[in-house]
C-alpha cells in the first residue's frame, strides 16, 4: 500500500507522508495500489541491496587509489579543519576520482556512525512532464555523498544536488516526472526496508509499491539522547528553505517541532555543498541556546558528510569565556538589555582598582608632580581617540606633556627623552595604564561602590547591588553566566585587543649562554612573571583559584564568518545580538525561532538590536506549520495553555496521533518525589527512548534523585529544554514553572512541547 494508509497504533492525522505537508501545498489525491507480499518486498529489498552492494565496490575501490593518491603525496589538498580533500585542490585528480576520493574517506564515519549512505530512489519517467514523447524511464539513488562509477555515471547523487531535489520535491500534484519515490532503510552496507510514495494516480505494472510511508515511520520512533537528520524524510517545504538563496537574510520561523532546527541545520550542509570555497573558508556559526543544545545537534552535520561548521552555544561563543550556567531571570534581563552599555563604557574607561591616583618622580633633576584630576583629564582625552588597549604610546606622550607642564624649566626636548626612558614612568603606567583584559573589567564590576558609581543614572541602586552581587558570585564559583559573554565581547570591543608585552631583547652574550640549556639538563624558567599573560594564556594545569578559572584562555578579537545561523533567536538579548553581530558583519544569515517560546521580556529592544545586526541585506520569510514532532494529543494540551495567554501564538498542526492523552496527576501534601518516581516508572514501561523531568528550580534538589532511575532519564529545568526532545516527559507544578520565569507561560509552552509520545503533568492537589 502507499504512505497515504497507515497502520498500527500510530496513526498520521493532517497529512500523508506521500503529500507535502505543509498546509501551502495542495492536498494530494491518495494513489491506491494493493500492498504488495512479503515476497515481494524482499524482491524489492534484494534489488536495492544489489545496487548499494555496487556502490560500495566502488567506494572500496576509490579507498585503495585514495591510499595510492596519499602515499604518491597527492594529498597536499588536505584541509586542516577536516582532514577532506577539497575538489578544486585536487588538480591532479580527475572529478570523479576527487568527489570517490572524498566519498572514500567519508564513508567510514558514515557507515560506522550513522543510518545508511544510500537513503532513496527516485523512479523517473520523463515523459509525464512532456506527453508527446515515449515512456523514457531512469532510475536514480540518491544519499549522503556522490559516487560515479568508472564510466563516470552516477551511483549515488547527493542529496544537495540539483538532480536529487525531484526526491524532495515531488507531489502527486506535482510530479517532477516522478514515478514513486523510495526511502531506503539501511543498517550500514546492509538494506533493511523500504518504503514507498507513489507520485502517480496507477503505478506501472513493474514498479511494486511497498511499506507505510517513511516520514510516519521516522516520527514514530523513539527519540534517543541525539537529534538525527531527517536527509531521507525531508519534505517539500522544509527543501525550500534549505536551499533558499545562500545571500541576505533567510527567516525559519514556526510554531515548536515544526523542523525548524533540522531543517536549518540541513541547509548549513546544503549552503557548503553549493558553495564550498565560499562557506567553508569564510566558515559557517551556528549558535544554540545552551550547551546541552549543542550536545544534542551535534551529529547531524557530520551524519550529512560535514564537519567544517563552527558550533556554539550563546554562553561560549565568545573565546576566553565558557558558561557553565543561567543568572536568575532578573540579572539576566539587566545584563542583556542595552542600557549595561553606559555601566560597561564607564567602568572599561576606569582605573583598575589600587591603580595609583597622581604621579611623582624626580625627571632631570626636577620634582614632577600630576594630580588625580590631571591624570582624568588625560584618560578621558586618551580614551576619546584610542582604544585603551592600543593607546599605551598616546597615554605616554600626554602624561609626558603634562609632567613638562608641572616643571616648565630648562630643556623641553632633554626633559622629554629622560620622561621617556625613565623607569618610574614604566612603573607608573605599569600600574595606571595596563593592558585589561575584559574579564578582568568584567570582575571590578564585583565592588557595589565602582557599579552604584558607574551606574548612576543608568541603573537604580538595587540593581547596581544586584550586578555587582552577580560578579561577587562569579568570583566565589569561578565560573561564568551565559549573559557574561555578551559583556565581555562588548567590553573588548571597548577595549580593544590586550598586546602581548614585547619580548625582552636579549644581549648578544646572553644568547650564546641561555640557548639549549636544555642539554645540560635545565630547564629553562622564565625570571619574572607576567601578570597579564599567565592571566589570558593560562596556565598548564587547570587552575583551581576562581579568579584564575574566570581568566583561562585568552579572549581574541571576534571571528567573522560567511554565515550565521541562530538558532531560538526570540531568546536571544539585545546585548547577545550584537555580540553575534561583530562575528556576522560581512555574512549572509539563518535566523530561526518562534515568539510564542520566547523567553526574553523586551521583543521590541531586541528586535532593534537584532535589526542592527543585519544591517540593510535582503530578507526572506520561510514559514513551518506542520508540527513533526508532538503526538497531537501532546500539542492539543500545550496549544491550550498558550492560546489562553498568548491568542496571537504561532500554532502548527500535529500530524500523528498516539491515541492517548497527557496524564494529569494531583499531588497532595507537598509529595513530589514520590508523585514524580511514580510517574518516570510508568513511562520507563511505555516509552524506549528518553524521558525528562522537567522541574522548577524549586523542587529540583529534592527531584535530582530521578536520574538515578535509568540512564533514560534526566532531571531538567524548563529553560534547558530549548530546542530538546524526548520520549516522554513529566511536568512537575506548570503553574509554578510559569510563574518563576519572566517568559511566564511561554516558557512553559516550551517544557509542554518537548515530549514526543507520552507526557505527565504533576500538579498540587
Ligand atoms: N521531514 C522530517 N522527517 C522526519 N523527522 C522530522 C522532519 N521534520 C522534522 N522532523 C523531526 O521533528 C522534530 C522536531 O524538529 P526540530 O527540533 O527541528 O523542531 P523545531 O521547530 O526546531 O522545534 P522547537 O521550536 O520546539 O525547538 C525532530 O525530531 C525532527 O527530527
Amino acid at each position: 500500500m502507499t504512505g497515504s494508509a497507515h497502520s498500527g497504533a500510530e496513526t498520521s492525522g493532517a497529512e500523508s507522508s506521500s503529500a507535502p505537508p505543509s498546509s501551502a501545498e495542495p492536498s494530494s489525491p491518495a494513489p491506491s495500489t494493493d500492498k504488495a507480499s512479503s515476497a515481494e518486498v524482499a524482491r524489492e529489498i534484494a534489488i536495492e541491496q544489489a545496487h548499494v552492494d555496487l556502490v560500495y565496490a566502488e567506494l572500496t575501490k576509490a579507498q585503495a587509489r585514495a591510499g595510492l593518491i596519499e602515499a604518491d603525496g597527492l594529498a597536499r589538498g588536505r584541509t586542516d579543519r577536516t582532514g577532506d580533500v577539497r575538489d578544486e585542490e585536487l588538480t591532479g585528480l580527475f572529478e570523479r576520482d576527487a568527489l570517490v576520493f572524498n566519498a572514500a574517506r567519508r564513508r567510514s564515519t558514515l557507515d560506522t556512525q550513522y543510518e545508511g549512505l544510500v537513503f532513496g530512489r527516485l523512479d523517473l519517467d520523463h515523459s509525464l512532464s512532456d506527453a508527446s514523447r515515449d515512456a523514457d524511464r531512469e532510475t536514480r539513488y540518491i544519499g549522503r555523498l556522490g559516487v560515479r562509477d568508472d564510466d563516470y555515471e552516477p551511483l549515488v547523487v547527493d542529496w544537495r544536488a540539483p538532480a536529487a531535489a525531484a526526491f524532495y520535491r515531488a507531489t502527486p500534484v506535482e510530479p517532477m516526472d516522478v514515478l514513486r519515490r523510495r526511502v531506503l532503510r539501511c543498517k550500514g552496507a546492509d538494506v533493511v526496508g523500504v518504503e514507498d510514495d507513489l507520485m502517480v494516480p496507477e503505478a506501472p505494472d513493474d514498479l511494486v509499491v511497498v511499506g507505510d510511508g517513511a516520514l510516519l515511520a521516522a516520527l514514530t520512533r523513539s527519540r534517543g539522547a541525539q537529534m538525527r537528520d531527517i536527509v531521507a524524510t525531508i519534505q517539500r517545504h522544509q527543501d525550500e528553505a534549505i536551499r533558499a538563496s545562500a545571500r541576505g537574510i533567510t527567516e525559519i520561523t514556526g510554531g515548536p517541532g515544526t523542523g525548524k532546527t533540522v531543517v536549518a541545520l540541513h541547509r548549513a550542509a546544503y549552503l557548503l555543498y553549493s558553495d564550498r570555497r565560499r562557506f567553508e573558508s569564510g566558515g559557517i556559526l551556528v549558535v544554540g541556546p545552551s550547551a546541552a543544545y549543542t550536545a544534542y545537534i551535534e551529529r547531524v552535520l557530520p551524519s550529512l558528510g560535514e564537519e567544517s561548521v563552527t558550533l556554539r552555544s550563546l554562553g561560549d561563543v565568545v573565546d576566553g569565556v565558557t558558561a557553565t550556567r543561567l543568572d536568575t531571570p532578573e540579572v539576566a534581563a539587566l545584563k542583556g538589555s542595552l542600557r549595561i552599555r553606559r555601566l560597561l563604557a564607564r567602568a572599561a574607561a576606569d582605573t583598575p582598582p589600587e591603580a595609583p591616583d597622581s604621579f611623582r618622580a624626580f625627571v632631570n633633576g626636577k620634582a614632577v608632580r600630576v594630580d588625580a584630576p590631571v591624570l582624568d583629564r588625560i584618560r578621558a582625552q586618551v580614551l576619546r581617540n584610542h582604544q585603551r588597549n592600543l593607546s599605551a604610546k598616546a597615554v605616554q606622550s600626554a602624561l609626558a606633556e603634562a609632567a613638562w607642564s608641572s616643571v616648565r624649566e630648562g630643556d623641553r626636548a632633554e626633559f622629554m627623552d629622560r620622561f621617556e626612558d625613565h623607569l618610574e614612568v614604566d612603573a607608573f603606567l605599569e600600574a595606571w595604564w595596563p593592558q585589561v583584559d575584559p574579564r578582568e573589567v568584567l570582575l571590578w564590576l564585583a565592588d557595589p561602590e565602582r557599579v552604584r558609581q558607574h551606574g548612576a543614572g543608568v541603573l537604580s541602586p538595587q540593581e547596581s547591588d544586584l550586578f555587582a552581587a552577580s560578579m561577587q558570585h562569579a568570583l566565589e564559583v569561578g565560573s561564568w553566566s551565559a549573559a557574561d559573554a555578551a559583556l565581555v565581547d562588548d567590553l573588548a570591543a571597548r577595549l580593544g585587543p590586550v598586546q602581548d608585552a614585547p619580548a625582552e631583547e636579549r644581549g648578544f652574550y646572553e644568547i650564546e649562554e641561555l640557548d639549549d640549556v636544555s642539554q645540560f639538563g635545565v630547564a629553562e624558567v622564565p625570571s619574572g612573571v607576567d601578570r597579564r599573560a599567565t592571566a589570558t594564556t593560562g596556565s598548564r594545569t587547570a587552575p583551581s583559584d576562581p579568579r584564575e578559572m574566570l581568566l583561562q584562555g585568552r579572549v581574541e578579537a571576534p571571528g567573522e564568518y560567511a554565515h550565521v545561523l541562530v538558532d531560538e533567536a526570540q531568546d536571544l538579548s539585545p546585548m547577545q545580538w550584537r555580540m553575534l553581530g561583530r562575528r556576522g558583519r560581512y555574512s549572509s544569515w539563518t535566523v530561526v525561532g518562534d515568539a510564542a517560546q520566547a523567553s526574553w521580556p523586551d521583543a521590541v529592544e531586541a528586535g532593534r538590536a537584532r535589526e542592527e545586526a543585519f544591517g540593510t541585506q535582503e530578507r526572506r520569510l520561510f514559514h513551518m506549520d506542520t508540527n513533526y514532532r508532538n503526538a497531537r494529543e501532546i500539542f492539543d494540551y500545550a496549544a491550550r495553555v498558550v492560546r489562553a495567554q498568548v491568542p496571537d501564538a504561532d500554532i502548527p498542526q500535529a500530524v500523528r496521533e498516539t491515541g492517548v492523552d497527557p496524564v494529569e496527576v494531583a499531588v497532595r501534601g507537598g509529595e513530589w518525589l514520590a508523585a514524580a518516581t511514580a510517574a518516570v516508572e510508568t513511562l520507563l514501561e511505555e516509552v524506549e527512548g528518553s524521558i525528562a523531568v522537567i522541574t522548577p528550580s524549586r523542587y529540583a534538589v529534592e527531584l535530582a534523585e530521578l536520574a538515578t532511575l535509568s540512564d533514560r532519564v534526566g532531571v531538567i529545568d524548563p529553560m534547558s529544554t530549548k530546542g530538546l526532545e524526548y520520549d516522554a516527559t513529566v511536568i512537575v507544578d506548570p503553574d509554578e514553572v510559569s510563574a518563576e520565569s519572566p517568559g511566564g507561560v511561554r516558557v512553559l509552552y516550551v517544557a509542554l512541547t518537548r515530549a514526543a509520545h507520552r507526557m505527565t503533568v504533576l500538579r498540587p492537589a
